[in-house]
């Protein structure tokens, strides 16, 4: 597995800066995980291939560039989906595909309730958007979802990451690169990211009944 890409910004830490504090509401939380996911999508397009497009500008013709294959963007919900449209906005072209995932807080294991991906994503970039990597269970199942569907080039595009979410990972999927906005030290005997920023889903929709 590649190394995981941390992306180092000032921007970057003050968003997470938000995400952490407990006081941050809901509607803040939210529009730090759109502003973090913009620039964490951006470094994971860092090589996306292009290919040049002959263009006309007011003044002169000149090449141009356009990305060369169409990228597949998966937000697994719930915390996810705060990340689905500002990465789209990033890449409007993106084709997008849905993963539920929902972790037993006990057990820590995830349970698959929704899966709605393209028939192939052989051949396609896919960029799996979550929040969190903390065991790497739901990320690990999502990408196993992702390679019956045939996919060959995926990236995990995470805010918090935790290291035992990383090894689990590289395990289970070692051709899966990782770009997140922080590695955070460990994870505690709950299974939550420390020092992290509690449960991402709950903070940005509010906690299940
Ligand atoms: O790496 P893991 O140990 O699997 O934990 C990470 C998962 O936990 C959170 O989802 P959660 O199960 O809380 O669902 P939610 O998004 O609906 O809150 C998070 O968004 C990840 O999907
Ligand atoms: O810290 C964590 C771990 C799993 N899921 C979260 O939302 N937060
Ligand atoms: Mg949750």
């Amino acid at each position: 597995m590649p190394e995981p890409r941390i992306v180092r910004h000032p921007l970057v830490d003050v968003r997470l800066t938000t995400l952490r504090d407990e006081t941050t509401d809901r509607a803040s939380f939210r529009a730090a995980v759109r502003e973090l996911t913009a620039m964490v999508v951006y470094e994971a397009m860092r090589h996306a291939p292009t290919r040049p497009v002959e263009l006309r500008t007011p003044v002169t013709t000149t090449t141009g560039a356009e990305l060369a294959t169409p990228t597949v963007l998966v937000p697994v919900l719930r915390a996810g989906l705060g990340m689905a449209e500002a990465a789209h906005a990033q890449v409007p072209g993106a084709i997008m595909g849905f993963v539920g995932m929902a972790r037993d807080e006990e057990t820590l294991q995830p349970t698959t309730y929704l899966a709605s991906l393209p028939a192939s994503l052989a051949g396609r970039p896919v960029l799996v958007l979550d929040p969190m990597l903390a065991t790497g269970g739901s990320m690990a199942g999502t990408i196993d979802l992702l390679v019956e569907h045939g996919a060959d080039d995926v990236t995990a595009v995470c805010l918090v990451a935790a290291p035992e979410g990383i090894a689990r990972l590289a395990q289970a999927h070692p051709g899966v690169g990782v770009v997140a906005a922080a590695v955070d030290e460990r994870l505690n005997e709950h299974g939550y990211i420390v020092p992290g920023l509690g449960d991402a889903g709950d903070r940005q929709f509010g906690a299940m009944p």
